[in-house]
Formats: structure tokens, sequence, C-alpha cells
């Protein structure tokens, strides 16, 4: 099977890259398989930005081809917040039950009809000797009031899927790659893969 490096340290992305390209007949290594790897900073100013400092850091680093992702949860009644900063919402440790506490605590006075937000998702494929290119995707919901469903990670519990009438976090796997930000942005690498590999 062939081997594509994400270059993450989140765990729940991670389980998502692989089980959709274990899928599409490929085997995933993240940052967790090269523990040595740096952090590296977060400094752009768009989700993009911030994938293609992740993927050329790693991928010149590796000296191999690499994605990386960059993705949040921007809320139309935050004028867009958490965005690129969702991560560390509600501090540096970048605690999802944390940031999940301060996004309804946020939202709590908004009435339903203006609890709008998406979850967006930005891929950057860096290739050695080769221009760096982004695809992205996004899915649509609703901020709930409260937390429901286990499954998925970070601000899931509190998303309503439109595409599925579901929390987020009520999906399966399989159920949420279909509809997901991230699903969408992968779609579209599917026909770049035998290339990038
Ligand atoms: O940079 P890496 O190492 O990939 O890991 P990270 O956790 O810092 O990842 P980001 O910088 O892209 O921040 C994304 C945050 O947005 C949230 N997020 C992204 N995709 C999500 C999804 O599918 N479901 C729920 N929350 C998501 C989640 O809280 C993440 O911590
Ligand atoms: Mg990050």
């Amino acid at each position: 099977m062939s081997e594509i490096i994400i270059a993450t340290k989140n765990k729940g992305k991670a389980e998502e890259f692989k089980k959709m390209f274990a899928s599409l007949g490929y085997e995933v290594k993240t940052l967790h398989d090269y523990p040595d790897m740096p952090d590296v900073e977060e400094t752009g100013t768009t989700f993009e930005e911030n994938a293609v400092l992740k993927a050329e850091e790693i991928s010149r680093l590796m000296n191999r081809p690499v994605i990386a992702d960059d993705s949040g949860l921007s809320i139309d009644a935050l004028e867009g917040r958490p965005g690129i900063f969702s991560a560390r919402y509600a501090g540096e440790e970048k605690n999802d039950e944390a940031n999940i506490d301060k996004v309804l605590e946020e939202m709590k006075h908004i009435p339903e009809e203006k609890r709008d937000a998406r979850f967006y998702c930005a891929l950057a494929v860096a290739i050695p000797g080769k221009k760096t290119y982004t695809v992205s995707g996004t899915c649509e919901g609703k901020i709930l009031y409260a937390r429901k469903g286990t499954n998925g990670f970070g601000y899931d519990p509190i998303f309503w899927a439109n595409a599925k009438n579901k929390a987020m976090a009520e999906l399966t796997s399989e159920e949420k790659a279909a509809i997901s930000h991230r699903g969408h942005a992968l779609k579209q690498l599917e026909k770049d893969l035998p290339t990038i590999l």
C-alpha cells in the first residue's frame, strides 16, 4: 500500500485521515509516527496560508511529499470566530472541552435563526521541487445549545450538520466523511493522489 504523510498532531484529524485514505487504498502516517518533527507555527491569516506553512516545512525537513490540514469553525453570530484560532480558542493548551464551553457561553442568548456556522478545511499539498497547492471544503450547520453525541472530535458535539439533520458527533465516521469539510476537500485531491505519492 502507498504511504502518505499528513503533517498533523491532532488525533481526531489523524483518525479521520487514516479511515478516509484507507478506503482509497493508501496508508497514512502522521507526525505521531515522526515525533521529532517540530511544531510549525501557524502565523498565517487564512486557513490556506497555515496549511501551506505546515505542509511546506514538514516536506522540506523530510524531503518527501506532505499534506497538511488547517481547519476550523466559523460562526456568523461571532463574526466568524473562532475561525483560524479554533484550536486555541479557550487557551494555548488546545482543550476541545474548554473551547466548546466558551462557544456555548458566547452563544447562549443567540436565537435559533441566528446560529448558522460552518466548518472549513484547507488542505495543502507540498511536493519537493514543485509548487505547493491547496484545495478546500466547507460544511454548513448550526451551533447547538448543548452537547449532543459522542463521536468525532473538536467542536463536533455542538455542531448540527444540516446535510444529515443530526449533530456531527452523532454521525459515524463514514457518514461524517461523506458531508464534512475535510471529506469535501479530500474529494478534490483524489484524482491527484497517484502523482502525489
Ligand atoms: O495543526 P494540527 O497539528 O493539524 O492540529 P490542530 O489541532 O492544531 O489543528 P488546526 O490548527 O487545524 O485547528 C483546527 C481546530 O478546529 C477544530 N476542527 C477542525 N476540524 C474539525 C472537525 O472535523 N470537527 C470538529 N472540530 C474540528 C478543532 O477544534 C481543531 O482543533
Ligand atoms: Mg494547529
